[in-house]
């Protein structure tokens, strides 16, 4: 369960560039319960999941993981609950250590101890399931190096690494935009499998009006550093891509043909 009551996020306060990226934002989301997060550039997306990871500190309002308010635990502590994946495929893991290694780390992420008791025969053995069922075909290159991986395969692991500890809460910060066409529909397939096998309660950013409204149960719509739009059940199945653009053109007064935000 992921709660934000009423957080505002200042940068540079004080200052001539001082910038307000969330204005009072209220959002909770139940366990297992699966948002999609849209919004225009610098609608204040990736500022939101920094504050539920614990990199960005709200001035005021709180954060809660699980019912326990966590606003002021260090992001290093709150990594045992919360997995991110972000949109660079090279972010999440160590292109020189082999892929085994990095699954291995990413399974005793939280739990602050070396990697090399994580490299034991039963822990590989349960990660090369892990990758075997999920038909990711890539249990027999556990020793190659990540960085021997394309953006697409890479990614997948990132995720699946995100989810070997055992958190239940997943943050994905435009996790498919760096790839092409095919591999971002694998990535989400793949995300949306892990979610529900795993139970996780997951807040996924997307630039993807498609995406926004097809994945997961519920869609809320960022802007200005406000929820301009909180939509789930009927209200969403209803929805187009026309509709979301109308609220955004509504709320910005412009058409927003410049923005990224027109990827369909
Ligand atoms: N570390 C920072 N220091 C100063 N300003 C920041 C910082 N991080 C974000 N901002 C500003 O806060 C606002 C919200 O940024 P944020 O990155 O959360 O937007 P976003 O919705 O994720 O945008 P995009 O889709 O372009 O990535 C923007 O105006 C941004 O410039």
């Amino acid at each position: 369960m992921i709660e934000v009551d009423n957080i505002v996020v200042t940068f540079n306060a004080g200052t001539p560039l001082e910038r307000q990226a969330l204005r009072g934002v209220s959002l909770r989301l139940e366990e297992g319960e699966f948002v999609s997060v849209i919004g225009s550039n610098g609608a204040g997306k990736s500022t939101l999941l920094g504050a539920i990871a614990g990199d960005v500190l709200p001035s005021s309002g709180r954060v809660l993981l699980s019912d326990a308010d966590v606003t002021r635990v260090s992001a290093q502590k709150r990594a045992r609950y919360v997995a991110r994946v972000f949109q660079d495929p090279l972010a999440g893991s160590c292109g020189n250590l082999s892929i085994a290694e990095n699954l291995a780390l990413a399974a005793s992420r939280g739990r602050g101890r070396s990697f090399l008791p994580a490299l034991r025969h039963s822990r590989l053995s349960s990660i090369r399931a892990r990758i075997e069922e999920l038909n990711l075909k890539l249990e027999d290159r556990l020793d190659q190096p990540m960085g021997s991986l394309s953006g697409g395969q890479r990614q997948a692991l990132s995720l699946v690494m995100a989810t070997l500890a055992p958190s239940s809460i997943l943050l994905l910060d435009e996790h498919t935009a760096a790839l092409d066409p095919r591999n971002a529909e694998f990535v989400l397939d793949l995300t949306r499998d892990l979610a529900a096998r795993f139970n996780l309660t997951v807040l996924m950013v997307t630039h993807s009006m498609r995406h926004a409204l097809d994945t997961g149960s519920r869609t809320v719509m960022l802007h200005e550093g406000r929820i301009l739009l909180d939509v789930t059940g009927e209200k969403r199945a209803g929805l187009t891509i026309e509709d979301l653009l109308d609220e955004f053109r509504k709320a910005r007064g412009e058409e927003l043909a410049e923005d990224r935000l027109l990827t369909a």
